[in-house]
């Protein structure tokens, strides 16, 4: 994949996910298989994977996973954005299909910017427009979804299992949030008085902190932890 964690973030989310009062959650719009090879998160993590879509948790032999099968008509919508997709991306060299249990992905990354930009913009006018499609755009991907899933709800439903799991109300539970991408806003705007979103990097955003980059997010989530002892 060719991305690797922060210098320290390992660490700092063992330690989270050690505290006896304290929830450890990965909301991300990648695949869950993906995003436990990619974390390596440690036992107890919750998973919202997928922009929510997919519900897990890191047991000891590895995650359990809610299971998910597409309806019939969403894999007759699947297919069409399959062949849809397929031609915008082999338009642009570089550019790829992902593919989702409930969707596909455009990735523009590796494409020449000015076809991945004509790539993307074909996507939203296109497909992305179709009943039953929900698009969300990200850096350099475009996701079309056959479920109206985003982080928003990755976030509720980590609020209702650490909730439950600690045998206490929803609203009892405070979130902090961090992300960077455009597609965490959903997250973000989502939260509630008592939560703290925290935006890292640059661009318009929800939250109510933001920090320069991935290292100050650990040193954030350090000073966290300390506080609370
Ligand atoms: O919500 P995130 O955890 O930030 O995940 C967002 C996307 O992650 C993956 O894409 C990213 O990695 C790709 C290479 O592995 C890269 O091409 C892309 O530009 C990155 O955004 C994942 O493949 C996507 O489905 C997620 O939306």
């Amino acid at each position: 994949m060719g991305v690797t964690m922060t210098p320290g973030a390992a660490e700092v989310l063992a330690a989270i996910a050690a505290h006896p009062a304290t929830t450890l959650a990965l909301v991300s719009g990648r695949r869950l298989v993906d995003l436990v090879e990619l974390a390596q998160p440690p036992v107890g993590t919750l998973l919202a994977a997928s922009h929510g879509v997919e519900h897990g948790v890191v047991e000891p032999g590895g995650p359990s996973v809610e299971p998910l099968e597409p309806t019939a008509d969403e894999r007759a919508l699947i297919t069409r954005l399959d062949d849809s997709l397929g031609e915008i991306a082999s338009a642009a060299e570089g550019a790829w299909v992902e593919s989702k249990t409930f969707g596909r992905v455009l990735h523009t990354r590796q494409a020449d910017p000015d076809a991945g930009a004509a790539a993307t913009e074909r996507a939203v006018a296109g497909p992305a427009t179709w009943p039953g499609v929900h698009a969300i755009v990200g850096k350099s991907v475009v996701e079309l979804a056959v479920r109206d899933v985003t982080k928003a709800d990755g976030v509720a439903w980590v609020r209702e299992r650490a909730a439950a799991d600690a045998g206490v109300a929803p609203a009892a539970v405070a979130v902090l949030f961090a992300g960077d991408d455009t597609t965490d806003e959903h997250a973000l705007a989502s939260l509630r008085e008592g939560d703290l979103g925290v935006k890292v990097g640059d661009g318009e955003t929800a939250a109510s902190v933001r920090v320069a980059d991935e290292p100050a997010v650990v040193a954030l989530l350090r000073e966290v932890l300390a506080a609370r002892g």
